[in-house]
């Protein structure tokens, strides 16, 4: 028999009580990930689909046109720039669209398909059950602009709702709402709870717009990962006691911000600080959250609407109410949000900066997702702002059947992280390497603040040097064919960037349209977590078999196959050997004899029986 030792012996608690050697169950053991394939399996769908679609005109006149390549000469070039430029005045907000090759006729075809967008969104603003699967109305514009609400009730809970943001935010930074450990003192720290939706936007503004000395520090556990939540727990260290913990969750019920939920209380409890008097809690009226902040007597509660999408929510109290903590203008979001929403309204396609970027994606992916979006922002701030949109657009976009129930496997792959640092990790490939992708860069003019500048050579500065970096990576990109879209704004602010969540969430609406899915449903995720859900049940019958085995006098170890049979799941046998091996790997007092390399000849069994399982 191959040696093993090492991970079920280390821990006191897995001392075996028979007299065994005990061998490490995984040495030289390594985890192979499977390749990735799915580039194969993505281009025979998207032949699939667009041999389907080259049926209507667009996608024929789309093919045609690329075949011509690029427009190069530098007059016809700028003359394009100049027809294309869209302007926002008011919100110093600039789309370039003219290094997208798409043709006048491509549009002109394309503009049919946009009035039906247009029209479908108009009737979600007015409150149409644009969600039909969960029958939901979809209202993430009323947000900002409550009187857009399709009923009075909603224009009262929308504005009560921010109301009451404000005040509390305004309580806590003045003090007036303090830590009870700290009855002289104000709360320091937030220590946002949740996943998704109820995270990313958070944690995207919270990058873009806190303040260098925020009144309110923000720490994020967004992860049923035991590693990183133990970490922001130290690193709070005894500000736990002067720590606001937010747990946001629409469902009230996502295992992984429960998890947090209970790894935090713990925390608590163990620095003997009572939780109720620091939780807060966002979440749909009656959830499992809601009703336990509730029962439990927490500072305060503010609702989700159930019209209200996770990756649509930054404008609600998910996003509201951390920004507001931090000193984050939160009026302003809205308010450049609403004038993004009112310019991205209009049925005039080069008026419509969402529709724009919708064109442009349609052309770029040609209608089947077939390019990957790379967003390059280059600002330090912004840097969370690809990740943000990448649940936005893939889980939105990203689905296996259209309206029609036609199989359809649509979306749009987001990446990236931020100019001109990412110019030197992967820009290489990007210019000559694998053409799979076009870029979207975020400019902003503004440098630094006035009268912070300097030139560290005659005649540049600092920014200058990531301007040209910017410049110069989108010329260089598009004089090897490699298209780009430049979303350009004045400064990182709340109302500009208010206006970006609302530019992006209008352009995947929109976009939705044109290639006829539900944007506003996530069924696939769904799948994941119901496997999860039974990879937990599994683990229960495993150890429930194992414990019953390591009972006995003498102990029974059992191979893989046993326990699989005895657990009524010979088909699962692989899951329990994953289960085994997770379990050897920390401390859960599992001891297993044989050669990790081939998993037949493992025996496996308890270091400790449990009577009171067994006969429970
Ligand atoms: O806010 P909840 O209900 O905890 O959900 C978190 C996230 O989980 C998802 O439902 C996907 O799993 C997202 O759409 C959502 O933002």
């Amino acid at each position: 028999m191959a040696s093993l030792s090492g991970l079920c012996s280390s821990s006191p608690s897995l001392k075996p009580k028979h007299d065994r050697v005990v061998i490490p169950l995984f040495h030289k053991y390594s985890l192979a990930f499977p390749t990735r394939s799915n580039s194969c399996s993505k281009l025979s769908v998207a032949g699939e689909v667009s041999a389907d679609l080259s049926k209507t005109n667009s996608v024929g006149v789309l093919k045609k046109a690329k075949q011509g390549g690029l427009e190069k000469d530098p007059k016809a070039l700028w003359r394009r720039y100049v027809d294309w430029l869209y302007q926002h005045k008011e919100l110093g907000l600039y789309l370039d669209v003219s290094r997208i090759g798409f043709s006048d006729e491509f549009v002109a075809e394309m503009e049919p398909r946009f009035q039906a967008a247009f029209k479908a969104m108009e009737d979600l603003e007015k409150g149409a059950i644009a969600n039909p699967d969960e029958g939901r109305m979809v209202g993430h514009y009323w947000l900002r602009n409550a009187k857009l609400a399709p009923k009075p009730i909603l224009q009262v809970q929308i504005e009560k709702t921010l109301d009451a943001v404000c005040k509390f935010a305004d309580d806590v930074i003045s003090g007036k709402i303090k830590p009870p450990s700290y009855p002289e003192g104000r709360f320091t720290q937030i220590l946002s709870v949740g996943i998704g939706g109820s995270a990313l936007g958070p944690q995207f503004v919270a990058e873009a717009l806190a303040p260098d000395n925020p009144p309110l520090k923000i720490r994020f556990i967004d992860n049923t990962d035991p590693g990183g939540i133990d970490h922001q727990v130290a690193q709070l260290g005894p500000e736990l006691a002067s720590t606001l913990v937010i747990v946001i969750s629409k469902s009230g019920g996502t295992p992984e911000t429960r998890n947090g939920l209970l790894e935090v209380q713990k925390a608590f409890r163990e620095a003997g600080l009572d939780f109720s008097k620091q939780g807060v809690a966002i979440t749909q009226e009656n959830s499992l959250l809601d009703n336990t902040a509730r029962i439990e007597g927490w500072v305060a509660r503010f609702p989700m609407f159930d019209w209200v999408g996770g990756r649509t929510s930054e404008m609600s109290a998910v996003g509201l109410l951390p920004a507001a903590l931090q000193g984050i203008d939160i009026r302003e979001m809205l308010v450049g949000a609403s004038m993004m929403d009112n310019a991205t309204r209009s049925r005039v396609l080069k008026d419509n900066p969402a529709a724009l970027l919708a064109l442009c994606w349609y052309w770029a992916c040609d209608g089947v997702g077939s390019k990957d979006m790379v967003i390059l922002p280059y600002k330090d701030s912004l840097l969370l702002f690809s990740r943000y949109l990448q649940q936005l657009v893939m889980e939105s976009l990203g689905k296996e059947f259209d309206l029609d129930g036609n199989r359809v496997n649509q979306g749009i792959s987001v990446y990236g992280n931020k100019g001109s640092t990412d110019q030197h990790a992967y820009i290489q490939q990007l210019r000559e390497g694998v053409h799979n992708f076009f870029v979207t860069f975020i400019e902003v003019l503004r440098d630094r603040p006035p009268g912070h500048d300097w030139e560290l050579e005659p005649g540049v500065t600092c920014g200058d040097y990531l301007f040209g970096m910017l410049q110069g990576t989108r010329s260089a990109l598009y004089a090897n064919d490699r298209e780009s879209v430049t979303v350009t704004v004045q400064e990182v602010t709340p109302r500009s960037v208010g206006a970006l969540v609302a530019l992006y969430e209008r352009a995947v609406g929109l976009y939705a349209s044109l290639v006829n899915i539900n944007a506003y449903h996530q069924p696939g995720v769904e799948a994941g977590k119901k496997a999860a859900g039974e990879v937990l049940a599994l683990q229960k019958r495993v150890l429930a078999v194992l414990n019953e085995a390591s009972c006995k006098e003498p102990v029974e170890p059992l191979t893989l196959e046993e326990v699989a049979e005895r657990c009524h799941a010979p088909e699962d046998i692989e899951m329990i050997y994953k289960i085994i091996e997770h379990m050897a790997a920390n401390d859960r007092a599992l001891i297993a004899e044989g050669d990790c390399g081939s998993p037949n000849s493992l025996k496996v069994f308890l270091g400790e029986c449990n009577l009171d399982e067994l006969y429970a």
